[in-house]
Protein backbone atom coordinates (compact mmCIF):
# COMPACT_ATOMS: atom_id res chain seq x y z
CA UNK A 1 0.00 0.00 0.00
CA UNK A 2 1.13 3.28 -0.91
CA UNK A 3 1.39 6.07 1.84
CA UNK A 4 2.89 8.52 0.06
CA UNK A 5 3.56 9.93 -3.57
CA UNK A 6 4.88 12.84 -5.11
CA UNK A 7 3.80 13.26 -9.15
CA UNK A 8 5.73 15.20 -10.89
CA UNK A 9 6.22 17.85 -8.49
CA UNK A 10 7.92 20.72 -8.95
CA UNK A 11 9.03 22.97 -6.02
CA UNK A 12 10.25 27.01 -7.12
CA UNK A 13 11.87 28.85 -4.21
CA UNK A 14 12.49 33.03 -5.58
CA UNK A 15 13.03 31.41 -8.84
CA UNK A 16 15.16 28.86 -7.88
CA UNK A 17 13.93 25.44 -8.85
CA UNK A 18 14.53 23.33 -6.12
CA UNK A 19 12.74 20.34 -7.44
CA UNK A 20 11.90 19.45 -10.37
CA UNK A 21 9.30 17.27 -11.54
CA UNK A 22 10.48 14.64 -8.70
CA UNK A 23 7.89 11.27 -8.60
CA UNK A 24 8.62 8.97 -6.15
CA UNK A 25 6.21 6.57 -4.62
CA UNK A 26 6.74 5.26 -0.70
CA UNK A 27 4.84 2.09 0.61
CA UNK A 28 4.30 0.32 4.01
CA UNK A 29 6.94 -1.79 4.88
CA UNK A 30 9.33 0.26 2.95
CA UNK A 31 12.60 2.44 3.84
CA UNK A 32 13.34 5.13 1.22
CA UNK A 33 16.80 6.62 1.63
CA UNK A 34 17.40 10.18 -0.08
CA UNK A 35 21.07 11.17 -0.61
CA UNK A 36 22.44 13.80 -3.06
CA UNK A 37 24.70 16.69 -2.31
CA UNK A 38 24.07 20.04 -0.62
CA UNK A 39 21.63 22.13 -2.48
CA UNK A 40 20.09 19.14 -4.08
CA UNK A 41 16.51 19.43 -2.93
CA UNK A 42 16.41 17.03 0.16
CA UNK A 43 15.04 18.89 2.63
CA UNK A 44 12.34 20.07 -0.23
CA UNK A 45 11.63 16.48 -1.19
CA UNK A 46 11.02 15.90 2.64
CA UNK A 47 9.10 19.29 3.45
CA UNK A 48 6.60 18.32 0.19
CA UNK A 49 6.20 14.54 1.06
CA UNK A 50 5.21 15.70 5.01
CA UNK A 51 2.58 18.64 3.85
CA UNK A 52 5.01 21.39 5.51
CA UNK A 53 5.30 22.98 2.42
CA UNK A 54 3.32 22.84 -0.64
CA UNK A 55 4.12 22.03 -4.48
CA UNK A 56 4.31 24.75 -7.31
CA UNK A 57 3.02 22.25 -9.48
CA UNK A 58 2.27 18.81 -9.33
CA UNK A 59 0.46 16.20 -6.65
CA UNK A 60 1.45 15.26 -3.63
CA UNK A 61 -0.81 11.78 -2.12
CA UNK A 62 -0.79 11.05 1.52
CA UNK A 63 -2.44 7.95 2.81
CA UNK A 64 -4.34 8.87 -0.35
CA UNK A 65 -5.24 12.52 0.05
CA UNK A 66 -4.35 14.75 -2.02
CA UNK A 67 -2.39 17.65 -0.50
CA UNK A 68 -3.66 20.57 -2.73
CA UNK A 69 -7.58 19.38 -1.67
CA UNK A 70 -6.98 19.41 2.05
CA UNK A 71 -7.84 22.37 3.65
CA UNK A 72 -6.19 22.18 6.88
CA UNK A 73 -2.92 20.64 6.47
CA UNK A 74 -1.42 20.78 10.11
CA UNK A 75 -4.14 18.30 11.34
CA UNK A 76 -3.06 16.02 8.19
CA UNK A 77 0.31 16.07 9.07
CA UNK A 78 -0.56 15.42 13.03
CA UNK A 79 -2.28 12.82 12.38
CA UNK A 80 -0.42 10.82 9.56
CA UNK A 81 3.18 12.20 9.60
CA UNK A 82 5.84 11.85 12.18
CA UNK A 83 9.30 13.85 12.00
CA UNK A 84 12.48 13.63 13.08
CA UNK A 85 15.06 16.23 12.98
CA UNK A 86 18.69 16.80 13.23
CA UNK A 87 17.79 19.04 16.37
CA UNK A 88 15.06 17.04 17.85
CA UNK A 89 13.44 20.17 18.96
CA UNK A 90 12.23 18.07 22.32
CA UNK A 91 11.18 20.35 24.73
CA UNK A 92 13.53 20.73 28.08
CA UNK A 93 11.29 21.40 30.42
CA UNK A 94 9.25 18.34 29.91
CA UNK A 95 10.02 14.97 30.80
CA UNK A 96 10.25 11.94 28.09
CA UNK A 97 7.11 11.19 28.53
CA UNK A 98 5.71 14.30 28.17
CA UNK A 99 7.35 15.19 25.06
CA UNK A 100 6.18 12.03 23.28
CA UNK A 101 2.44 12.75 24.98
CA UNK A 102 2.46 16.34 23.35
CA UNK A 103 1.42 15.72 19.68
CA UNK A 104 -1.49 13.72 20.80
CA UNK A 105 -2.32 15.81 23.61
CA UNK A 106 -2.31 19.11 20.28
CA UNK A 107 -4.91 16.55 18.69
CA UNK A 108 -7.34 16.23 21.38
CA UNK A 109 -6.57 13.17 23.22
CA UNK A 110 -6.96 13.34 26.98
CA UNK A 111 -3.54 13.10 28.87
CA UNK A 112 -3.88 9.45 30.91
CA UNK A 113 -4.83 8.15 26.75
CA UNK A 114 -1.63 10.34 25.59
CA UNK A 115 0.23 9.15 28.29
CA UNK A 116 -0.40 5.31 27.95
CA UNK A 117 0.39 5.79 23.97
CA UNK A 118 3.68 7.57 24.87
CA UNK A 119 4.37 4.32 27.36
CA UNK A 120 3.44 2.15 24.73
CA UNK A 121 5.78 3.92 22.13
CA UNK A 122 8.58 4.35 24.58
CA UNK A 123 8.85 0.61 25.31
CA UNK A 124 8.73 0.11 22.00
CA UNK A 125 11.92 2.08 21.75
CA UNK A 126 13.27 0.15 24.88
CA UNK A 127 13.10 3.47 26.73
CA UNK A 128 9.81 2.81 29.09
CA UNK A 129 12.45 2.80 32.12
CA UNK A 130 13.56 6.32 31.48
CA UNK A 131 10.11 7.82 30.53
CA UNK A 132 10.54 10.50 33.96
CA UNK A 133 14.04 11.71 33.27
CA UNK A 134 14.41 15.01 31.63
CA UNK A 135 16.17 15.55 28.08
CA UNK A 136 19.13 16.97 29.96
CA UNK A 137 19.42 13.69 32.05
CA UNK A 138 19.69 11.33 28.65
CA UNK A 139 22.40 10.32 26.52
CA UNK A 140 22.53 11.50 22.90
CA UNK A 141 21.12 8.25 21.44
CA UNK A 142 18.42 8.04 24.08
CA UNK A 143 17.31 11.78 23.47
CA UNK A 144 17.06 10.27 19.42
CA UNK A 145 15.09 7.41 20.53
CA UNK A 146 12.62 9.88 22.58
CA UNK A 147 12.23 11.73 19.09
CA UNK A 148 11.86 8.71 17.24
CA UNK A 149 8.88 7.81 19.48
CA UNK A 150 7.13 11.39 19.99
CA UNK A 151 7.01 10.79 15.72
CA UNK A 152 5.39 7.82 15.99
CA UNK A 153 2.72 7.98 18.83
CA UNK A 154 -0.65 7.64 17.41
CA UNK A 155 -1.49 6.48 14.37
CA UNK A 156 1.08 7.98 12.01
CA UNK A 157 2.83 5.63 9.95
CA UNK A 158 4.74 7.71 7.21
CA UNK A 159 7.99 8.26 9.23
CA UNK A 160 9.82 11.54 7.91
CA UNK A 161 13.60 11.69 9.44
CA UNK A 162 16.33 14.47 8.22
CA UNK A 163 20.07 13.46 8.99
CA UNK A 164 18.83 11.78 12.17
CA UNK A 165 21.90 10.20 12.97
CA UNK A 166 23.73 13.30 11.84
CA UNK A 167 24.71 14.40 15.75
CA UNK A 168 25.70 10.70 17.22
CA UNK A 169 28.60 8.24 16.72
CA UNK A 170 28.07 4.95 14.54
CA UNK A 171 27.11 2.74 17.28
CA UNK A 172 24.09 4.83 17.84
CA UNK A 173 23.46 5.79 14.32
CA UNK A 174 23.72 2.04 13.86
CA UNK A 175 21.15 1.45 16.59
CA UNK A 176 18.95 4.49 15.11
CA UNK A 177 19.06 2.66 11.47
CA UNK A 178 17.81 -0.55 13.06
CA UNK A 179 15.45 1.10 15.30
CA UNK A 180 13.88 3.06 11.64
CA UNK A 181 13.99 -0.69 9.97
CA UNK A 182 11.88 -2.45 12.94
CA UNK A 183 9.27 0.37 12.53
CA UNK A 184 9.51 -0.10 8.74
CA UNK A 185 8.97 -4.22 9.06
CA UNK A 186 6.03 -3.33 11.42
CA UNK A 187 4.25 -1.46 8.26
CA UNK A 188 5.48 2.07 8.01
CA UNK A 189 7.09 3.91 5.30
CA UNK A 190 10.26 5.78 6.48
CA UNK A 191 11.77 8.82 4.20
CA UNK A 192 15.05 9.05 5.58
CA UNK A 193 17.61 12.00 4.38
CA UNK A 194 21.37 10.88 4.43
CA UNK A 195 25.14 11.60 3.58
CA UNK A 196 26.12 8.45 4.88
CA UNK A 197 26.48 5.47 2.34
CA UNK A 198 26.57 3.07 5.38
CA UNK A 199 22.63 3.66 6.39
CA UNK A 200 21.78 3.84 2.52
CA UNK A 201 22.16 0.49 2.87
CA UNK A 202 19.24 -0.52 5.35
CA UNK A 203 17.21 0.87 3.07
CA UNK A 204 14.82 -0.30 -0.25
CA UNK A 205 15.66 2.03 -2.48
CA UNK A 206 18.93 4.84 -2.52
CA UNK A 207 17.66 7.67 -4.11
CA UNK A 208 19.74 10.15 -5.60
CA UNK A 209 19.21 13.87 -6.49
CA UNK A 210 21.39 16.32 -8.16
CA UNK A 211 19.91 19.70 -8.91
CA UNK A 212 16.81 19.21 -8.02
CA UNK A 213 16.08 16.36 -10.16
CA UNK A 214 15.95 12.72 -9.59
CA UNK A 215 19.60 11.40 -10.59
CA UNK A 216 19.52 7.84 -10.26
CA UNK A 217 17.25 5.30 -8.03
CA UNK A 218 18.75 2.12 -6.82
CA UNK A 219 16.90 -0.42 -4.86
CA UNK A 220 19.06 -2.30 -2.62
CA UNK A 221 19.11 -5.88 -2.29
CA UNK A 222 18.41 -7.70 0.69
CA UNK A 223 21.73 -9.37 1.22
CA UNK A 224 23.20 -5.86 2.05
CA UNK A 225 24.79 -4.63 5.51
CA UNK A 226 21.66 -4.66 7.35
N1 LIG B 1 12.86 28.76 1.46
C1 LIG B 1 13.71 28.85 0.45
N2 LIG B 1 13.88 30.01 -0.22
C2 LIG B 1 14.72 30.12 -1.26
N3 LIG B 1 15.47 29.10 -1.74
C3 LIG B 1 15.35 27.92 -1.12
C4 LIG B 1 14.48 27.72 0.00
N4 LIG B 1 14.58 26.42 0.39
C5 LIG B 1 15.47 25.84 -0.43
N5 LIG B 1 15.93 26.73 -1.34
C6 LIG B 1 16.91 26.44 -2.43
O1 LIG B 1 16.48 25.25 -3.05
C7 LIG B 1 17.59 24.39 -3.33
C8 LIG B 1 17.44 23.06 -2.62
O2 LIG B 1 17.55 23.24 -1.22
P1 LIG B 1 17.38 22.06 -0.15
O3 LIG B 1 17.51 22.68 1.20
O4 LIG B 1 16.15 21.31 -0.44
O5 LIG B 1 18.66 21.15 -0.47
P2 LIG B 1 19.34 20.01 0.40
O6 LIG B 1 19.73 18.94 -0.56
O7 LIG B 1 18.44 19.62 1.52
O8 LIG B 1 20.64 20.70 0.99
P3 LIG B 1 21.47 20.39 2.34
O9 LIG B 1 22.07 19.02 2.19
O10 LIG B 1 22.52 21.46 2.34
O11 LIG B 1 20.51 20.50 3.49
C9 LIG B 1 18.83 25.18 -2.91
O12 LIG B 1 19.31 25.85 -4.03
C10 LIG B 1 18.28 26.15 -1.89
O13 LIG B 1 19.09 27.29 -1.83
Amino acid sequence: MTLMSLQNVTRVHDGVHALKEVSLEVSAGELVAVMGPSGSGKSTLLNLAGGLDRATSGKVVIEGRDLAEVPDLAALRRRSVGYVFQDLNLIPSLTAAENVMLPRELDGVRATAARKEALAVLADVGLDHIAERFPGELSGGQRQRVAIARALVGERRLLLADEPTGAVDTATGDDILRLLRSRCDAGAAVLLVTHEPRYAAWADQVVFLRDGEIADSTAVPMESAR
